[in-house]
This record gives C-alpha cells, sequence and structure tokens, in this order.
C-alpha cells in the first residue's frame, strides 16, 4: 500500500472498517449551496464561548470557541468542564435529524467548536467520557476551513487521517473510542474559520 507520510489511506470514503474500531465518512454530506448557509447560520446564531481549563492551577484558554446545545435535562462534563446545555437552536436540530439518518443512531446533544484560524486546535483524546457508554457513535459534520483529522492506534501507533471538507459527515462508532484517539492539529498555513460539530447521546446519569 502506498504511503505519503505517516498516516495511512487518504482515500477512505464510505464505511472503513479499522483495526478496533469502524468510521463512515461522506464528503458531500452536505452540498455546497446548503453548506455556504448553515455555516453562515450557525457562525452568527451559536453562543461561541471561550471556555478555560484549568491545568495545576492556571487558567488556560481552550485554543477553539465551543457551544453545548442538547435536550436540557442532560448535563455533561468533559476536560473537567462541566456544562449545561442550550436548548436546540432549529438549525441545530435539523442538522441531527440528517445526522442521525446517516448514522442510524440517536443523538441528544451536541459539541460545537470554532477554529478561529490554522493556530486553533484540539489535540489527542478520546470521546470516551462515561456518560456516552460502550461504543458510542459520534456524528462529526463540518462547515468552513478544510482541517486534517487524525486518528491514532492507542497501543500500535497506526494512524489515520481524514481531510474534513466544508459540508463533510463522518461517524464514528465500533469500539473506535476505546481504541484510537483523535486530534485537529494547528495548521502553519492561513485558514480560514471552521466549525466542527460533534453529535452524541448522552445516557441519563
Ligand atoms: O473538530 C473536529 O473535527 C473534532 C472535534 C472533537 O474531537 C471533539 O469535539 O471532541
Ligand atoms: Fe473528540
Amino acid at each position: 500500500m502506498a504511503q505519503i507520510d505517516i498516516f495511512g489511506s487518504y482515500n477512505n470514503v464510505g464505511i472503513q472498517k479499522i483495526t478496533d474500531g469502524e468510521y463512515n465518512f461522506e464528503p458531500n454530506f452536505y452540498n455546497k449551496n446548503e453548506a455556504d448557509r448553515l455555516y453562515n447560520v450557525l457562525l452568527q446564531n451559536v453562543s461561541w464561548k471561550q471556555e478555560s481549563m484549568n491545568i495545576y492551577g492556571k487558567k488556560i484558554n481552550l485554543p477553539r470557541l465551543t457551544a453545548w446545545y442538547g435536550d436540557t435535562e442532560k448535563y455533561y462534563s468533559f476536560s473537567g468542564i462541566h456544562l449545561q446545555p442550550l436548548p436546540w437552536l432549529p438549525e441545530l436540530s435539523k442538522i441531527k435529524e440528517k445526522i442521525q439518518q446517516f448514522a442510524n443512531a440517536e443523538f441528544n446533544s451536541v459539541l460545537l467548536n470554532l477554529y478561529r484560524n490554522g493556530n486553533d486546535s484540539i489535540s489527542w483524546h478520546t470521546d470516551a467520557e462515561s456518560e456516552l457508554g460502550i461504543n458510542p457513535i459520534i456524528g462529526s459534520v463540518n462547515f468552513g476551513e478544510t482541517r486534517k483529522f487524525q486518528l491514532r492506534h492507542k497501543r500500535t501507533n497506526e494512524k489515520i487521517e481524514i481531510d474534513l471538507n466544508h459540508g463533510s459527515g463522518l461517524v464514528m462508532q465500533g469500539s473506535l473510542q476505546h481504541h484510537w484517539q483523535h486530534q485537529v492539529p494547528k495548521i502553519s498555513r492561513p485558514a480560514e474559520q471552521r466549525i466542527n460539530l460533534t453529535f452524541r447521546f448522552i445516557k441519563t446519569l
């Protein structure tokens, strides 16, 4: 298999069964017009916040803006941040319906990330918080700048890279969250803003 660099497979559209997990990538989840419209609606109407983390007593801003929407009785925490979801915006509910169909799964909340430029990022982590249960299904939708989404197997260090383009949809499922970490690294080239939505199902606590 031809390897361009340390990351595997660039040609990874559709359902991909990988070591210890699977994902489904659809670059044309939304057409250009619809993606353009949703990008603008979300940029303007989502309540973007600068959240911070406490690391060894120091307040560190996350390198991106975030927002959290969902069924209002759900509570969620990640990286030590406790959030109470905002009630669904109409456009977010519509995106939820569409990604539910694609993922063949139900979601009750969405975490949104706004990467303002190439300096914004999310570092290696899993979405395997206990509230999400065993083998969580995560539905991701992307607007704006194309950014690299990287997966890294925790044991074998195997790596996969997916370009998450404007209007794309990605579902991570199976045991993927337990065996693979993912990240969106910083880039040095000039970059426009990017909006990512990750839909999740949080079990009632
Ligand atoms: O921006 C992305 O594509 C990934 C975001 C992510 O991993 C997360 O919010 O947990
Ligand atoms: Fe994640």
